[in-house]
């Protein structure tokens, strides 16, 4: 006990302001890390390789095991080298966020853009249920932050450069036309492109019915901050993905709800505090407007309360798990 009072006198009495500084920047590092971290597979990684690390450095010093220990010691610069790799969607999320590439949604949020996104928004949700009553298939990618440009030059996705509105995004989807296949992007209130192929997802825990589209929509949203609208050609649900999650079998009125919290809400703080991208922190507090979450933390399954007071329906179906 004296010793480790000793050691805190010590550490104490060496404390300057500059130290002081510098322990509150590493702190603020850790902070922001872990909330990029917050809701995503790279927690669930690091939390495993920091278990595992920590119960081999232990064990290699409570017993004489040379050759572990050896193996331990020398494996951790690589353990450094193989983060980059590990995570590099999330590092890429980051320093996209760091540099906002876009214009449209970075631009503060005047009357005229609020009312346009809010259009956009209404003329989205009608084809997506106009599509799910025919039980045609349909995928679209609304850019936020991230610009999406070389997605579409990559995928040699058609240019379209047209407002957005039902009939326009109805009539790309029918079926055997040629553009009904892969994505529309849509920035702002423009549909820029469509037949744009998305990067898949490689989570490998979503359930096993979903096919290309809806791992599609996911992988572009773990590449991006962009949300992802898929409507299901077998069953006609609609789901949204968003940083890695997807939502699914949406109603139209939570349809509406999240993409106004996505698109509009966040936008209108991001005026006073600068937030331009939908954080894990903020979808948490919005969790009465996804009912089903099929991929990332399983959530209760019990209903959330809503803003009213009220209980929203939640889908008796069971949540699956991310890895
Ligand atoms: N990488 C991709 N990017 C964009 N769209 C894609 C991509 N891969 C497949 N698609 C679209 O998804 C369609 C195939 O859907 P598939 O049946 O495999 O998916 P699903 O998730 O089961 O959806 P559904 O419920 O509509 O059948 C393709 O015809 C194409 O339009």
């Amino acid at each position: 006990m004296d010793a480790l009072l000793g050691l805190l006198a010590s550490l104490f009495s060496r404390l300057d302001l500059v130290a002081a500084i510098e322990i509150i920047i590493v702190a603020l590092l850790i902070y922001g890390l872990l909330s990029l971290l917050q809701g995503t597979r790279a927690l669930v990684l690091m939390r495993g390789a920091i278990i595992l690390i920590v119960s081999l450095l232990i064990i290699v010093n409570i017993w004489p095991f040379q050759v572990l220990r050896f193996l331990v010691i020398n494996s951790l610069p690589a353990i450094l080298v193989a983060i980059p790799v590990v995570f590099a969607p999330e590092i890429r999320r980051a320093l996209e966020q760091i540099g906002h590439t876009s214009d449209w949604f970075n631009r503060p949020l005047t009357q005229r853009t609020e009312d346009a996104i809010r259009i956009m928004i209404s003329e989205v949700v009608k084809t997506c249920y106009t599509l799910s009553s025919q039980q045609w298939g349909g995928l679209f990618v609304i850019e936020r932050g991230t610009g999406l440009q070389d997605v579409i030059t990559k995928s040699r996705g058609i240019l379209v450069e047209g407002r957005v509105s039902e009939q326009l995004l109805v009539n790309i989807f029918v079926p055997n036309t040629p553009l009904h296949d892969g994505a529309v992007i849509i920035r702002g209130d423009q549909i820029i492109a469509a037949a744009a192929i998305l990067p898949l997802t490689d989570n490998t825990s979503i359930q096993q019915h979903y096919g290309t589209r809806h791992r599609a929509a996911l992988g572009i949203s773990e590449n991006s901050d962009a949300v992802a609208i898929v409507i299901s050609e077998e069953t006609g649900s609609v789901s949204v993905a968003v940083s890695g999650k997807l939502y699914s079998n949406l109603k139209r009125e939570d349809l509406t709800d999240m993409l106004i919290a996505l698109l509009v809400a966040t936008r209108g703080q991001s005026n006073k505090r600068r937030i331009r991208r939908v954080s894990t922190s903020t979808l948490a507090s919005l969790t009465h407007f996804f009912p089903k979450e099929l991929t990332g933390k399983n959530k209760p399954e019990a209903a959330p309360n809503t803003p009213n007071g009220s209980q929203s329906k939640v889908s008796s179906k069971t949540t699956e798990k991310s890895g």
